[in-house]
């Protein structure tokens, strides 16, 4: 008999999920991890970075309120404060993913680091632990670049980032992805200097049309954006009297001088230290290998999910909603022995810069590369009345739809456009005609009626056609 039915590796949010659960349904379960319950969403991610950022959106307001006529003094940021809140944001869901929590539920939780001994065997805290199945949960970091000067010059992640003791003078971020935007709007609105160096363009994977306005808004409020920006090298330039200190060297010549350095040029899996090939779990550099339904492709015991999934070469979708996605399909699968596969149609992604930038299903580009033919239906937010209401001016509904009428995906722009998202994953996800959409009641005065008026726009040309407009002739004459 195996020591367990389900050995978990990490106790991050794909790791948890799937050990209540299994716990649960009775199952005997070890979870293993080496670092702090919950992981990065909870400790250097998700959570940290939306409580900085509500502190950055608070100065923000502060300073916006002289265009209501309230007039307020500049805000003054107290760092220590401040680190306080970030970190009680933490430690207020941290007993959700407590070690306390999952042995209460019979989860026999592993403070160590695991790696496979054998196709049905890892070690852990010099514990060799045999399995009916194991789910690697192990989650995904920084990429950290080769860049000559990088080491003697130090940089932050995610991971050190939230730890500052004091807010850094002027923050160069590497990579204009959502961590390097969401760190560049928070610290900017907290009265840092920040420039971003982006290889490519801001936002890379959203529409372009809805990245205009955000990158707008990014200048506006002082952000410098290098775009299309390439990164030499950095050398080490300690001001006189102390303090961090280096210089960004563009490939172009130009030298941009900071105090930090944040690297937000992508995730990588975890891999190292499991030792996967005494497990006979393949991998490759974008996660380990499984087939739709996340069992590895080569060692039927196990399974992955999370950030270090890469279902049928897809890549990873390095979300806590995917992970939890990802969980469900899990139960099913490996428990319930049903069918069930990753499905990312309508799978939505937010990021949380004001205005937010939020993506449900396919953007235009990738709706037209996978080769559908699309109708393109936009509305700007500043047109709503709640709009005129706040002062809002930037946003743009943007939906990409079948000519008849289905809705593929939808762009948001616009202050809480993730609390928007929900009805369009529900529309792709469930396949509802967008007749569903154009015709909802939605409470008046709301940014959401932009998304109702982009849809009615689908509809209008054929509302007011000559053939409609004889039979409104016809029936007027009728008693
Ligand atoms: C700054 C930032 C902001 C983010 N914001 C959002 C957001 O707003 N919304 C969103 O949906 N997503 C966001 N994400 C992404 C989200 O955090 C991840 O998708 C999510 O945490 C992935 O969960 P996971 O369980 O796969 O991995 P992780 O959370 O990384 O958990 C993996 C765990 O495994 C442990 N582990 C690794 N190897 C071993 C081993 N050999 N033995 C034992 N333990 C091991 C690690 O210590 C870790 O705790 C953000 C990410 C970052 C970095
Ligand atoms: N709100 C959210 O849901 C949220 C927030 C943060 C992170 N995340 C998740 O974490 C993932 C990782 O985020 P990320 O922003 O680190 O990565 P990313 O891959 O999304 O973006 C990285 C950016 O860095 C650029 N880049 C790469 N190498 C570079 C270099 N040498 N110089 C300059 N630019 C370079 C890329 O062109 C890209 O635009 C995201 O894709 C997302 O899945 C989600």
């Amino acid at each position: 008999m195996p020591d367990f039915d389900l050995v978990v590796i990490g106790a991050g949010a794909a790791g948890l999920s799937a050990a209540a659960f299994s716990a649960g349904l009775g199952l005997k379960v070890a979870l293993v991890e080496r670092g702090r319950m919950g992981g990065d969403c909870l400790n250097y991610g998700c959570v940290p970075s939306k409580a900085l950022l509500a502190a950055a959106h608070a100065a923000h307001a502060a300073r916006q309120a002289g265009r209501f006529g309230v007039r307020l003094p500049e805000p003054e940021i107290d760092w220590a404060t401040l680190r306080a809140h970030v970190q009680g944001a933490i430690a207020r869901i941290a007993p959700i993913d407590s070690e306390a929590r999952y042995r209460g539920m019979g989860v026999e939780v592993i403070r160590a680091s695991a790696h496979f001994v054998a196709p049905d065997m890892i070690e852990a805290a010099g514990r060799r632990i045999s399995f009916r199945r194991c789910v690697i949960a192990a989650g995904s970091q920084a990429i950290v670049p080769d860049i000559p000067g990088l080491g003697p010059v130090p940089w932050l992640t995610n991971e050190t980032i939230f730890e500052l003791e004091d807010p850094p003078g002027h923050l160069i971020i590497l990579g204009g992805g959502p961590i390097g935007l969401e760190m560049a709007q928070a610290h900017a609105r907290l009265g840092c200097l920040v420039t971003v160096i982006e290889a490519g363009r801001i936002a890379g994977r959203d529409d372009p049309e809805l990245v205009d306005g955000l990158r707008r808004a990014l200048l506006r409020e002082g952000v410098t954006l290098l775009e299309g920006a390439k990164l030499a090298r950095v050398s080490s330039d300690r001001p006189e009297g102390g303090g961090p200190g280096l210089v960004a060297h563009l490939e172009d010549g130009r030298a941009i001088g900071g105090t930090h350095l944040l690297l937000a040029v992508g995730r990588a899996p975890r891999l190292a230290g499991l030792d996967l090939s005494a497990g006979q779990v393949a991998a490759t550099k974008r996660g380990i290998t499984t087939d739709a339904g996340l069992r590895s492709t080569t060692n039927p015991r196990v399974f992955a999910v999370g950030d270090i999934a890469d279902p049928e070469g897809i890549g990873p979708r390095a979300f806590t909603h995917v992970a939890s996605q990802h969980a469900g399909i899990l139960a099913r699968r490996m428990i319930f022995r049903l069918p069930a596969k990753v499905d990312y149609a309508a799978l939505p992604r937010v990021t949380y810069t004001d205005p937010e930038l939020a993506q449900i299903g396919l953007t235009e580009a990738e709706a037209r590369e996978a080769g559908h033919e699309i109708n393109i239906l936009r509305f700007p937010v500043a047109e709503t009345d709640r709009a005129a209401a706040e002062g809002i001016e930037e946003g743009l509904v943007k939906l990409v739809v079948t000519p008849k009428g289905r809705l593929l995906g939808a762009g948001i722009l616009a202050p809480h456009a993730g609390e928007m998202a929900g009805t369009f994953a529900l529309m792709i996800g469930r396949k509802l005609p967008l007749s569903a959409l154009a015709g909802l009641v939605l409470p008046y005065p709301t940014l959401a009626e932009a998304a109702k008026r982009a849809a009615g726009d689908f509809y209008a040309p054929k509302l007011m056609s000559p053939l409609v407009k004889r039979v409104v002739g016809w029936l007027k004459h009728l008693p």
